[in-house]
């Protein structure tokens, strides 16, 4: 698609055209990615960026995931590289190689296409992916936070944008209802896919959605809610700075394990007390979620009593003078594999036997629970390395009684590690 001379700031779609300059002014890339589902929202996205990239210069590229859940999704994916097509958009879709799933498949499906996604940008040098997620979406968010019980970080919404895996994820349509894309869509004359499953009563979602629609009556709308999310999140940035800067002043040690003062603790405010803690615990566990609140309170008790206490695969031991939080040896023992697996979320593992263990360090994306741990030979060599001692860049752990030789580990990057094998 060419420039067209269409005025970029009169029109029906002008809000819509400038919103993203407004919401990220410091952002323009080149090139970016888009992900389109076929939907309302994403093919709106589609075609408002298709149109100001072609202003601008620059260029789109489209990708569509197939999760192969359901049947129709492969047409669906046709469907999106036909407009891709008429609007001279690159377009590529992404098949999810899957088995059999156990567990929240919604929340598996999101993980397997942000990670997809990821890959296909980066296989293709784009720094930046819009996702055409809107304020509806933040609004049944809200709701879905409400059902749980969620506290201000579980209201405060989805972000604008944030980075990951070196790529930068934006969604400039955040604080737009969905009503307002729609009606852009009908003007262009662009029809759009209805997934059923956006129809299914089983999904928190969807019953958030009928949910929301019941409380306008109540002068509760989407605009609304959305509203309430954008203040709780400028008090959660507020509450995040305090942890932070606290953080700083009570923190011995996050080499592997965290090492925190304990009567600088003692003396923490209780809610940035928690925050610190789940920083903590994601820190040495590397879990994506924090865990439940009522959890949370049960470990504060324990760590104000001077007990020990295992919690999110993590493992508390209280002293006098600190509070050392360490990976649980157990909750390792589920994670890698010999080959090729990632260990702690932080490290690869690589090299079949426990006589050349290398580790590698990966970023955040990384992260991939894998099960064959049990199949090294490391599944049987021992405890906690601990003390783990440092020559240059290899970390030779003690040997452990009962377990003849000891083994060696290679730090490749030689970032700090807590060694803990089962
Ligand atoms: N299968 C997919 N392929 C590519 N991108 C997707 C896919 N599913 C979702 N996305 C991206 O994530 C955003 C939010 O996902 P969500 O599941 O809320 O949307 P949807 O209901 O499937 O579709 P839409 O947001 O387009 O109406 C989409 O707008 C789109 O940018």
């Amino acid at each position: 698609m060419t420039g067209e001379g269409w005025p970029l700031s009169e029109g029906a779609d002008a809000f819509l055209l400038h919103l993203p300059d407004w919401a990220f002014p410091r952002v323009w890339p080149e090139r970016f990615g888009v992900a389109v589902s076929g939907g309302s929202d994403s093919l709106a996205l589609l075609h408002l960026f298709a149109r100001i990239q072609a202003h601008r210069g620059g260029t789109l590229h489209a990708v569509t995931v197939d999760h192969r859940l359901r049947p129709e999704a492969a047409e669906e994916a046709r469907f999106v590289a036909g407009i891709c097509a008429g609007l001279g958009v690159s377009h590529d879709t992404l098949v999810w190689d899957h088995g059999r799933i156990d567990g929240n498949l919604q929340d598996q499906a999101r993980r397997a296409r942000y990670d997809l996604i990821g890959a296909w940008a980066r296989d293709r040098g784009i720094g930046s992916v819009v996702l055409g997620h809107t304020a509806d979406d933040q609004a049944e968010t809200f709701l879905m936070g409400l059902a749980r019980g969620a506290g201000i970080d579980g209201l405060c919404g989805m972000r604008r944008g944030w980075e990951e895996g070196g790529i930068r994820w934006l969604r400039p349509y955040l604080t737009v209802p969905r009503a307002d894309l729609r009606a852009y869509l009908t003007r262009h004359g662009i029809t759009w896919v209805d997934d059923p499953s956006n129809a299914d009563d089983r999904f928190q979602r969807v019953k958030a959605r009928k949910v929301l629609a019941a409380l306008k009556p109540l002068g509760i709308t989407v605009e609304g809610l959305s509203a309430v999310t954008d203040t709780l999140s400028i008090a959660q940035g507020a509450l995040k700075s305090a942890a932070v800067e606290r953080a700083s002043a009570i923190l011995r040690s996050a080499a592997g394990e965290v090492i925190l003062d304990r009567q600088g603790f003692r003396l923490t405010h209780p809610e940035t007390a928690r925050r610190i803690l789940i920083a903590a615990l994601r820190w040495a566990s590397s879990a994506a979620y924090a865990p439940r609140a009522v959890q949370l309170d049960r470990l504060q008790q324990a760590i104000w009593q001077g007990r020990d206490a295992t919690l999110w695969g993590c493992r508390l031991r209280v002293s006098e003078t600190e509070i050392r939080i360490t990976r649980e040896p157990k909750a390792v023992a589920a994670l890698a594999t010999p080959t090729d697996a990632i260990w702690d979320g932080r490290w690869r593992l690589t090299g079949p036997h426990h006589a050349d263990l290398r580790i590698r360090a990966l970023g955040a994306e990384g992260l991939r629970a894998c099960k064959a741990w049990r199949d090294t030979g490391i599944s049987r060599a021992a405890l906690v390395v601990s003390p783990a001692v440092w020559r240059g860049k290899t970390l030779v752990a003690a040997p452990f009684a009962g377990h003849g030789a000891g083994w060696t580990a290679e730090i490749v990057t030689g970032q700090p590690c807590t060694l803990i094998t089962h």
